[in-house]
């Protein structure tokens, strides 16, 4: 597989500055689009690392710390560390470090959480009251749909695994540059998953030997410039990369009616009630199914599949 085939692939993300365009796409064609000069409020022009550094007081915060360009979360090759808010700006936006966990070029990664990690849903609202008036969203969802508001702020170089979530999303840019790779949820099977998350850590060299399918996965991608906000449908997968030291808010809300999301979820990506009932019921059937010679169970697994298969095709 040579690279030009896998170019063929690749599909630049939509963009457009019209804020009623943006709502239609979301309601009906679901598709990643970039919505570009939308005016969100002083955090533009004051959201850098000295002005986080001298706003943010008294904060800790939680954050993953890498030596590795690609973080890997299915191998873990990454730490988990507390450093103060301020600490966390200074490293993350410096690209040799003095103080260090691993080694001097280890690279940082926030992902906000609420007061009580295990309770509370992120909202940067109520977790940095001395931010909260100075960032306002675009009308592209309703209020009353709101999940959470998270910061993701990394050093310059680090990718974020490819992953996705359940509840639409927007990811906005306010400082640096990221480049954004998603793929559609029909090329869920040219993934490799394990979870809600793919193994395929080198998305732009990817191991074709070990993922051959991956090559035929379609790429939508683009760059997202500082005041750029992105829409991430629920079940896009996506892959983010850090182009420069990078501060964005991604606001996640609920597409569909409360009941058909797991409660406890407090990250907003655990699969949805009837997804995580069928994978309960998919493991029960494999137990049945194991409890037969090899043959009988590769038949029946064919059969079950087929059954699968045609209620999608009766659709
Ligand atoms: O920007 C990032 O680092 C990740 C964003 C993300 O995963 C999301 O918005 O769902
Ligand atoms: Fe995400």
């Amino acid at each position: 597989m040579f690279d030009s085939d896998l170019m063929v692939n690749v599909v630049p993300v939509q963009s457009f500055s019209d804020e009623t365009l943006a709502k239609e796409w979301i309601k009906n064609k679901r598709e990643p689009f970039i919505l570009k000069n939308f005016d969100y409020g002083p955090c533009l022009q004051k959201w850098n690392a000295e002005y986080m550094m001298e706003k943010v007081n008294n904060k800790t915060v939680k954050i993953h710390v890498s030596s590795k360009s690609e973080m890997d979360f299915i191998n873990k090759n990454f730490l988990y560390r507390t450093l103060p808010f301020k600490e966390l700006i200074k490293r993350a936006s410096q690209n040799k470090q003095t103080d260090f966990f691993i080694d001097e070029n280890e690279k940082y990664y926030l992902r906000s959480l609420g007061a009580d990690d295990r309770k509370d849903v992120a909202d940067i609202q109520k977790d940095y009251p001395e931010l909260s008036n100075e960032i306002r969203y675009p009308p592209l969802f309703e209020l009353e749909n709101f999940f959470s508001s998270v910061f993701r702020i990394s050093s310059a170089g680090l990718r974020l695994w490819t992953h996705y979530d359940i509840m639409d999303n927007i990811l906005i840019q306010i400082n640096g540059k990221k480049r954004v790779v998603l793929f559609p949820p029909s090329d869920v099977d040219n993934l490799y998953m394990k979870g809600d998350k793919s193994q395929v850590l080198e998305i732009d060299n990817p191991d074709l030997s070990k993922y051959p399918l991956f090559a035929h996965a379609k790429k939508y991608e683009c760059i997202l410039e500082a005041g750029d906000v992105i829409f991430i449908p629920s079940l896009w997968l996506h892959n983010v990369i850090s182009v420069s030291f990078s501060i964005g808010v991604n606001v996640f809300w609920k597409h569909l009616d409360d009941e058909f999301y797991e409660k406890k979820d407090v990250y907003g990506n655990k699969d949805l009630v009837a997804a995580q009932k069928a994978f309960l019921f998919a493991d029960k059937a494999i137990n049945e199914l194991n409890r037969l010679p090899l043959h009988y169970k590769e038949f029946y697994i064919k059969r079950v599949i087929q059954k699968f298969q045609k209620n999608l095709d009766d659709e």
